[in-house]
């Protein structure tokens, strides 16, 4: 079973609301959250922004493709992500955009692709205000409940905080057109795999699609409606947490519905070293990242 909790019972730190959080955290990998403080019209509003230029004309979305800048800001057309190797490329289409430096930041020395410069389609609107806006208070929240999952674990509340100075936060809108005609038993939305970074802050348009490995290996389905939010945790919390943090799979299928989600996804600063506590071990962050980037895009596929 996948649960619902309560963000400001999680702020309050109450007992019954953290033990359901620890059990969501160590064995299923997947909860939702209700009472974030970000209303269903907001989640609306950013969810008819991203629809709104993904109908935009291909020529339009090709100014901003994510292939031809070699980072993963911007458009990625269909086909262009392949998140299990033994599946095809997901039909999906996503537009990324993340973090900015700013340019003293000691990182911008290193011309690193998790931190390059967001890309915006050049057309009327308030896409991409809206949109940044949006990133901002949704890293807050994903703040708050690694908090309380801090908490949860037997650490300081705090103790991710100084990790996430500089994220390497990633904020995507991903488009599922209706599963097509052609598609076969290889063929996904979104393809069964775990996220890479810490912790995603996924916002859905309600339309069912989205299914979780349970740790009887069963597919579950999950769905949040817009002002609720489904958390689930990536490899790299796994790790950085010894396994008491599991990092679930899970995929999209697609159905005869198109539909529209919005993660994002939560992620420290590049030089985080995310081995477990006392391991002795040096895992960078952003060499997990950019690494597991280069596995998944066809076009950075191509060139590595
Ligand atoms: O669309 C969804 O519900 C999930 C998307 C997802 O798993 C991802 O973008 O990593
Ligand atoms: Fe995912």
């Amino acid at each position: 079973m996948i649960d619902n909790l309560d963000l400001t019972k999680l702020d309050q730190r109450e007992p019954a609301e953290m033990d359901k959080l620890r059990h969501a955290i160590g064995r299923v990998g997947f909860l939702t959250i209700s009472n974030a403080g970000l209303s269903a019209e907001r989640v609306q509003q950013v969810i008819s922004e991203y629809s709104n230029f993904f109908r935009q004309p291909e020529q339009i979305k090709r100014t901003v493709d994510m292939a031809t800048s070699g980072a993963n800001r911007g458009w990625g057309a269909p086909r262009s992500e392949q998140v299990d190797p033994t599946a095809n490329p997901d039909f999906k289409e996503v537009f990324d955009c993340g973090y900015e430096l700013s340019a003293n930041d000691p990182y911008a020395e290193r011309e690193l692709s998790v931190y390059a410069p967001n890309l915006w389609p050049d057309f009327s609107g308030e896409f991409r205000t809206i949109i940044q806006v949006y990133y901002s208070d949704a890293c807050v929240i994903a703040m708050r409940v690694l908090r309380a999952i801090a908490v949860a674990i037997g650490r300081d509340a705090n103790s991710f905080d100084a990790a996430f100075d500089t994220p390497m936060a990633l904020l995507r809108g991903n488009f599922y057109p209706q599963r097509p005609d052609w598609a076969g038993e290889n063929d996904f939305g979104i393809a069964a795999h775990t996220d890479y970074g810490c912790l995603t802050l996924l916002a859905t348009d309600g339309t069912p699609g989205l299914e979780v490995r349970m740790p009887d290996g069963d597919w579950q389905a999950v769905n949040a409606a817009p002002g609720q939010f489904i958390i689930n945790f990536g490899e790299m919390l796994e790790f950085w947490t010894d396994g008491e943090v599991k990092a679930t799979e899970h995929r999209v299928k697609g159905t005869s519905d198109e539909r529209i989600s919005v993660p994002l996804f939560f992620n420290p600063s590049y030089d985080t070293n995310i081995a477990p506590p006392d391991s002795g071990k040096i895992i960078r962050a952003g060499e997990h990242l950019t690494q597991r980037f280069n596995e998944t895009y066809v076009h950075l596929q191509a060139a590595s």
